[in-house]
């Protein structure tokens, strides 16, 4: 997160609801022929907000997000989404949002500019005062990274760029809220740090709202404001990524080495102790780390009292937290 993106979350946490909540889950609930696969979700995104949902395979995150899309009819609960029920959005509705699905393999045919260029004018009619749609195909083309690819055939393009070019036609119309699935599935690391930029981009310039899912801790820590932990059908976490860890583990782990011998020892206060450790012994302190508790280790502690049936009073506890 950039200092810039801190200062405007520190800044919109403390002016409450002021931005404008763009998604807000009460209750959802999903079954599938007799499988409860959501038990009662709730959560909220505000406008600017990159919010994570992270969880095992099968907890429910493309059912989610599908039915936030209006692609999924959900068995129970509220849903608004820029202030509509997804269930009976209309076209104008879906030209505010953008949807980062599985690759475009049906167009194999057509060229990357032509595609884009097609998918645009679906937005021309819905620009508005505050937000000229679509975007301007070859820049959008640059941003992404595609300009060398711009007129070739899509069957012709590797895994990544068919990714690039999903991105891109995500965003092409502009939309104030954006749902990406697993968006980073076969990026090299170089594509992967150009669309983490994006996505930073995306949220700080122009206030979009996003909601990604992703195996990728690292990524989730990287890009996310707020993370939401399914598990169990419920969400057993939310938060940020530093605040989930710090609640599992309060403790810091800090490792030296003197007189050739290692030491370890864990402290709520790793700045006291390691202040006394040198005080004390100076110089003869090496190799002097502090380990705090990271994400993974938030995640996978949660992940675990899902599987040992503890998810709903995790998930109470957490309920009674405000993020
Ligand atoms: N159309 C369907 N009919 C019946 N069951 C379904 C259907 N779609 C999903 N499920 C089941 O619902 C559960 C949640 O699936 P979902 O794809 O939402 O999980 P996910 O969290 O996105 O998983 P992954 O991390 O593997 O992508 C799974 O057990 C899945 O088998």
């Amino acid at each position: 997160m950039t200092v810039a993106r801190a200062q405007q979350i520190a800044a919109h946490t403390s002016s409450g609801d002021a931005r404008g909540t763009v998604v807000s889950v009460r209750d959802l609930r999903m079954r599938y022929g007799s499988v409860d696969v959501l038990k009662g979700v709730d959560f909220t995104a505000d406008r600017g907000e990159v919010v994570c949902l992270l969880g095992p395979n099968g907890a429910g995150k493309s059912t989610t997000i599908e039915i936030l899309e209006g692609f999924r009819m959900r068995s129970g609960g509220d849903v608004s989404v820029l202030g509509e029920d997804p269930a009976r959005g209309g076209e104008a509705w879906r030209a505010r949002i953008g949807v980062v699905l599985q690759s475009w393999r049906d167009h194999g045919k057509w060229k990357v500019r032509q595609l884009l260029a097609h998918m645009a004018r679906f937005y021309a009619p819905y620009a508005t005062a505050a937000i000229s749609r679509p975007r301007d195909v070859d820049e959008l083309i640059a941003t992404v990274g595609l300009t060398e690819h711009a007129d070739k055939k899509i069957s012709t393009l590797s895994g990544g760029q068919r990714r690039r070019l999903d991105v891109a036609i995500g965003i092409v119309g502009k939309p104030e809220l954006l749902f990406l699935d697993e968006p980073t599935a076969g990026f090299d690391p170089q594509a992967r740090r150009d669309f983490h930029d994006l996505v930073h981009r995306l949220a700080d310039e122009e206030d979009t709202t996003i909601l990604l899912t992703t195996h990728d801790l690292d990524e989730a820590e990287k890009l996310a404001d707020r993370i939401l932990i399914l598990a169990g059908g419920l969400i057993v976490a939310d938060g940020n990524p530093d605040r989930l860890a710090a609640q599992v583990e309060s403790d810091a782990e800090v490792k030296w080495r003197r007189d050739g011998q290692r030491f370890v020892h864990s402290t709520p206060d790793a700045t006291a102790f390691v202040g006394e450790l040198l005080a004390q012994y100076g110089d003869d302190v090496t190799d002097l780390e502090v380990r705090r508790a990271t994400l993974e280790d938030a995640y996978m502690a949660m992940v675990h009292r899902h599987e040992t049936g503890q998810a709903e009073e995790a998930a109470r506890e957490f309920a009674k937290e405000t993020r």
